[in-house]
């Protein structure tokens, strides 16, 4: 058995960009990368929320160039590898190439649980670029345990080295999500190692994170201080003292993880993810997290309340790049509003 038995990788500034509505400073992130770093994360994940692209009137604008932020957090690692989100259709080749030459050396790949084959040139060209790859099927409540494994065989035959079972919505309650990594590790055997990635808004995060690992998940996913889209992902900090407390190595040292959630990412956190209202709907609803603060925004400027539009949302199944739909929801309800 190596010195870990279960790998946590920290997506505070990806999955965190949301939260922070794509505001991350460079500051911020130097600062972030170097207490993971110190605190043993072998692999950080920094890009804006929606990945490599991401930046645009639909998702929301950066603040920071991805580019600036990614420099930095590869200047600023001095063990841990930096990884990098792509959407294909949002992030291109282009964008892995430059991402890979500012010292990216990981990509992990996203695609809605029923579409990857839309990732099949995206894993062909991170493997020529001597990336280490990683797979993500979103939304993975969506699918049944054994369609999901289907979609996970595509991945790894275009060279997909980890295929992540992503809970987006934060839906899956326990065996759920078990069943899902199951199927998972069934059909890639010692092909391609299994991931988990939570969101805390039906409060399942670490408890779906222990399960996964006992179903045969190796790497983990959790964000410092929750800090994610939705009501946050499994706190990184509380999945490092958990594993630890079942005897489940994970090469971190979780008090240097405390003393960083505490001291150097909450103080710049500007809206803290909680379980509040729109975030348990999210996650009853299976809508999701990313949609969060775009249904906010909504019902600020529409005057409906963001849980209801999120309530409708859920009803029609939208998916990741459908952001403009829940401005579309927001306006007919306004407008069924005002017909009373
Ligand atoms: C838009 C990408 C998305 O935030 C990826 C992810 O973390 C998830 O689906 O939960
Ligand atoms: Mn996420």
């Amino acid at each position: 058995m190596s010195e870990r038995d279960v790998r946590l990788v920290d997506t505070t500034l990806r999955d965190g960009s949301h939260a922070m509505a794509h505001q991350f400073t460079e500051q911020q992130v130097r600062d972030t990368v170097r207490a993971l770093d110190d605190a043993g994360i072998s692999l950080i994940e920094v890009t804006h929320g929606d990945g490599l692209g991401g930046s645009t009137f639909n998702y929301g604008f950066s603040l920071v160039d991805e580019r600036k932020l990614i420099a930095a957090a590869v200047a600023e690692a001095r063990r841990a590898a930096i990884a990098v989100l792509l959407l294909p259709g949002l992030g291109t080749v282009t964008d892995l190439k430059a991402a890979a030459e500012l010292g990216a050396s990981a990509v992990r790949i996203a695609t809605h649980c029923t579409e990857a084959d839309v990732s099949v040139q995206h894993f062909t060209e991170a493997r020529a670029l001597g990336l280490e790859t990683v797979g993500f099927l979103m939304l993975a409540h969506l699918s049944e345990p054994e369609a999901l494994a289907k979609q996970a065989r595509i991945m790894v035959d275009a060279g997909c080295q980890c295929v992540y079972v992503v809970d987006s919505a934060g839906a899956l309650i326990l065996e759920e999500a078990a069943d899902r990594v199951s199927a998972l590790v069934a059909e890639l055997g010692e092909q391609a190692q299994v991931g988990y990635h939570g969101h805390q808004n039906l409060s399942f995060g670490v408890a779906n994170s222990v399960l996964a690992y006992r179903a045969g998940a190796r790497q983990v996913d959790g964000s410092l201080a929750a800090l994610g889209a939705g009501a946050g992902n499994s706190p990184t900090e509380v999945l490092a003292a958990t594993f630890e407390r079942l005897g489940i190595r994970t090469g971190v040292d979780k008090d240097v993880l405390m003393e960083a959630a505490e001291n150097v990412v909450k103080p710049f956190i500007t809206r803290l993810p909680v379980m509040d209202r729109s975030s348990i709907v999210q996650g009853f609803a299976g809508v999701y997290s990313s949609f969060l603060l775009h249904a906010e925004r909504a019902a600020q400027r529409y005057g409906v309340p963001a849980h209801e539009i999120l309530y409708r949302v859920g009803e029609h199944k939208y998916i990741g790049g459908q952001e403009d739909m829940i401005i579309d929801i927001a306006v007919r309800m306004a407008a069924e509003r005002d017909r009373v």
